[in-house]
């Protein structure tokens, strides 16, 4: 990091006039009415593009929603327009793809100070793929690129990377920005030798002393909480969470590859039958390094993926064929939260079940009110990723919280230690 510091930042732009294709992780929880239920990173997106339009540029917004396999109406990105309108002061224009010649023809018509929101970038595979050639399209469009997208940092997609090397500058939005005095703040933690440099540091820059904390210095005993449905995405980060955490807990559909592992049966539940291998060496390496990974003793299991499904609670080892967990049960809502009573720095990313379905809500919810009841005791509480961030909000706790961010995966890679690709193909990082 910290190479190229001559091209500037989003302040030092020149931005008047100026079409500028902005990244931002507009991945929002929507219901089954396309309803935002948690518009939390919309509005972490707006500061970077108020200050955009209140300097004349020409706003071009980009984002992924889902994971999309080709044009996907359901993950068409117009149902937030109205939202966003509204948190910018004015109107949004929607365009109907993110590349061609009819987006080409509403960038032309931009004002200075306008903003239009491109189609699902996710709906061309070449996004994911990160080729070069879609990556030109979208580059061709604008004159600059900032990208804030911080959620979506870890993924080195055409419009989170790929983009970056067609376009100068490229730089940081502001949400990003933060990212990047957090890497700043790492290495100055590791090689300062002053600790009232560090200490001033820090609480010159408060609102980030969360996460820099819990990266690089955690008040101990010091938990994670992993959950949510990605579990092929986040599987891994596991391997590195043991070397930091003194107490790992298991929630979520990341449960049942661990459960399969140990020769258990699942049922239909979510498994990912190529980590089952990766689910036993990382048991046994807590094992080795003492490390207290709880899995959920009790389930709530359904008969079928939805609101009105059948549930029952059964204990971990007993789940029939044709039902699947979705929450985790009463019995491990008791141990987990004893297990977090005595811990002093909380990472939680991952809901502990399908909380969207007020039946399979009670894991999740009882996890968000134990860590607001321990934050209110002192304890740091550190809360990441879409859907999470949404469960806490939904129960009203968000502001209970020591820290949200709007990252989930992200958040853990940055826990690893990892590079985030999408900050390192700016400019500024
Ligand atoms: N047991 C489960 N089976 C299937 N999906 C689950 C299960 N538990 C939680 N989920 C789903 O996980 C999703 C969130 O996962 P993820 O995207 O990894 O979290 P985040 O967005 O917070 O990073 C939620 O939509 C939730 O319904
Ligand atoms: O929701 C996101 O990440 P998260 O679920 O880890 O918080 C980001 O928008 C990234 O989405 P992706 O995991 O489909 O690349």
């Amino acid at each position: 990091m910290a190479t190229k510091k001559s091209v500037g930042s989003l302040k030092e732009a020149d931005l008047k006039g100026k079409r500028v294709f902005v990244r931002v992780d507009l991945n929002v929880p929507l219901d089954d009415n396309f309803n935002i239920t948690d518009d939390t990173r919309i509005r972490a997106a707006v500061p970077t593009i108020k200050y955009l339009i209140g300097n004349a540029a020409k706003v071009i917004l980009s984002s992924h929603l889902g994971r999309p396999k080709g044009v996907t109406p359901k993950y068409s990105l117009k149902p937030l327009v109205p939202r966003l309108s509204e948190l910018l002061g004015l109107e949004v224009k929607m365009a109907n793809d993110c590349i061609g010649e009819e987006v080409e023809k509403l960038v032309a018509g931009l004002p200075e100070g306008g903003v239009i929101l491109l189609e699902n970038v996710r709906f061309y595979k070449e996004e994911e793929k990160n080729e070069p050639e879609f990556a030109k399209k979208l580059a061709s469009l604008a004159d600059l690129y900032v990208n804030d997208a911080f959620g979506t940092a870890h993924r080195a997609h055409a419009s989170t990377e790929g983009v970056a090397k067609y376009l100068k500058p490229s730089v940081a939005g502001f949400l990003m920005q933060k990212l990047i005095l957090l890497s700043y703040l790492k290495l100055l933690w590791i090689f300062s030798s002053s600790i009232l440099e560090w200490v001033l540091f820090v609480s010159y820059l408060h609102e980030l002393d969360y996460l820099v904390g819990a990266v690089s210095n955690p008040k101990k005993p010091f938990a994670a909480i992993v959950g949510g449905s990605k579990v092929s995405s986040k599987i891994g980060v596991i391997e590195s969470l043991l070397e930091k955490v003194d107490v790992l807990l298991l929630g979520g559909g990341m449960i049942f590859t661990f459960y399969k592992a140990q020769g258990l049966a699942v049922g239909s539940s979510l498994v990912e039958e190529d980590k089952l291998d990766l689910a036993t060496s990382l048991l046994e390496k807590a094992k080795a390094k003492g490390v207290s990974l709880l899995l959920p003793s009790d389930v709530v299991i359904a008969d079928k993926f939805s609101p009105d499904a059948n549930s029952k609670i059964v204990p971990a080892s007993e789940i029939p064929d044709g039902w699947m967990g979705l929450d985790i049960g009463p019995d491990s809502i008791k141990t987990f939260s004893e297990a977090l009573d005595t811990t002093k720095t909380i990472i939680w990313n991952g809901p502990m079940g399908v909380f969207e379905f007020e039946k399979f809500a009670a894991g999740t919810e009882a996890i968000a009110k134990k860590l607001a009841e321990l934050g209110d005791k002192g304890v740091t509480t550190i809360i990441g990723g879409g859907d999470s961030v949404a469960a806490v909000e939904k129960v009203g706790l968000a502001e209970k919280m020591s820290h949200i961010s709007t990252g989930g995966g992200a958040s853990l890679e940055l826990l690893e230690g990892k590079p985030l690709p999408g900050v390192l193909a700016l400019n500024d990082a």
